[in-house]
């Protein structure tokens, strides 16, 4: 078996001494496409930064492809290639833009064909926008233009921090295109940062749960944030809204995160009347069904007041209900079966 292209073991990164980031091993495989989701300030920018070797970290190391990488050696950067937050454009033509990264790394090949491919890979029309200037797009464009900068290279590792924040549905679809296609053509190995769960859980094969600097899981997953406010018997809930509470078990502290697994939560079937004293239940209406394109399990986006909670259907379930999306449905879960962090 190849190995792993990141190896991250026993990592720590500080800013001004404060940690920010701690990993204790995370492997990520060739070719993989992986999501990094977490709340503003989880670490997601932090950590591709580190697997971009733009950063150093303060404690513990980065292998790649089994080997511990410099930080800021070209021969591992080169492999590498971080689009991020906000992108920067230089003030040149989109030819010029694209290209700057083949020039930095020596390539001294025919240019034209290779912008021309990267810039249709991103839904832009090379004869329309080869010429332009940077100040000439759109900020959808722009984002796009940056990305095809990206791809020009060709790159073994391509680190997206959150690719489609200011961009239109048409820009997010082309962006998840292309990273499918930069995967399929080249077995590039993406890591994208995205707050867009949909969008995220619909590109990748596993998405990371960052929180509060550290992996809290993988896949799907309901993050739930207090406050907490004492219910009847040792339950704890969640106001969300007239009146309404969301059940949880005992918190083990005021600022503590409630993690419902999607698989934990069913959606109960017409007619269907609860269950066990040990189930809770709370209403909410279906905003979106999506096929995991991995596993092929079908999800439900239940609204619940303000918040969207994801729930595994299971198939054995399916038969017994229509769900379709805005229907009102009532969600049944033990609210022992959360975990806190
Ligand atoms: N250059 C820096 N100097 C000091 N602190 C920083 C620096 N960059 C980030 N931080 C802090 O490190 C923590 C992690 O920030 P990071 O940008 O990695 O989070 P994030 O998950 O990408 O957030 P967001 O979703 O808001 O982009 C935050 O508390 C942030 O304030």
């Amino acid at each position: 078996m190849p190995p792993s292209i990141y190896r991250i073991e026993n990592l720590v990164h500080r800013y001004n001494r404060q940690p920010v980031l701690t990993v204790d091993r995370l492997d990520i495989e060739p070719a993989s496409i992986v999501g990094l989701v977490g709340p503003n300030g989880s670490g997601k920018s932090t950590l591709l930064k580190l697997m971009a070797f733009i950063l150093r970290p303060s404690e513990g190391r980065i292998l790649f492809d089994g080997l511990p990488a410099a930080p800021f050696d070209d021969s591992v950067r080169f492999q590498v290639t971080l689009l991020t937050q906000e992108p920067y454009l230089m003030k040149r033509t989109v030819f010029n833009n694209i290209v700057y990264g083949l020039k930095v790394r020596g390539d001294r090949g025919r240019w034209r064909q290779p912008v021309r491919d990267s810039l249709a890979m991103v839904g832009l029309d090379p004869d329309a926008f080869v010429r332009r200037q940077w100040d000439e797009l759109s900020g959808g464009e722009a984002q796009r233009v940056a990305l095809a900068a990206r791809l020009v290279l060709k790159p073994r590792v391509l680190l997206l921090d959150e690719p489609t924040a200011s961009v239109d549905a048409r820009s997010s679809e082309l962006i998840r295109n292309a990273s499918l296609r930069a995967r399929s053509d080249w077995g590039t190995t993406l890591v994208i940062a995205s707050h867009d769960r949909e969008w995220l859980y619909d590109v990748c094969d596993d998405v990371l749960h960052l929180f509060r600097g550290k992996p809290a899981g993988t896949g799907r997953s309901n993050m739930i944030f207090g406050p907490w406010v004492p219910r009847a018997g040792d339950r704890f809930g969640k106001l969300i809204g007239d009146g309404s509470y969301l059940d949880v078990s005992a918190p083990p502290g005021e600022g503590a995160t409630a993690f419902i697994d999607p698989a934990a939560i069913r959606i109960l079937a017409k007619g269907e009347v609860t269950v066990s004293a040990d189930t809770v239940t709370v209403d909410g209406r279906v905003t979106r069904l999506s096929l995991e394109r991995q596993s092929g399990d079908l999800f439900a986006d239940v609204r619940v007041g303000p918040l969207t909670l994801v729930v595994r259907v299971a198939e054995s379930h399916l038969a017994a209900m229509t769900l379709h999306r805005g229907w009102p449905v009532t969600l049944a879960y033990r609210p022992d079966s959360i975990r806190w962090r």
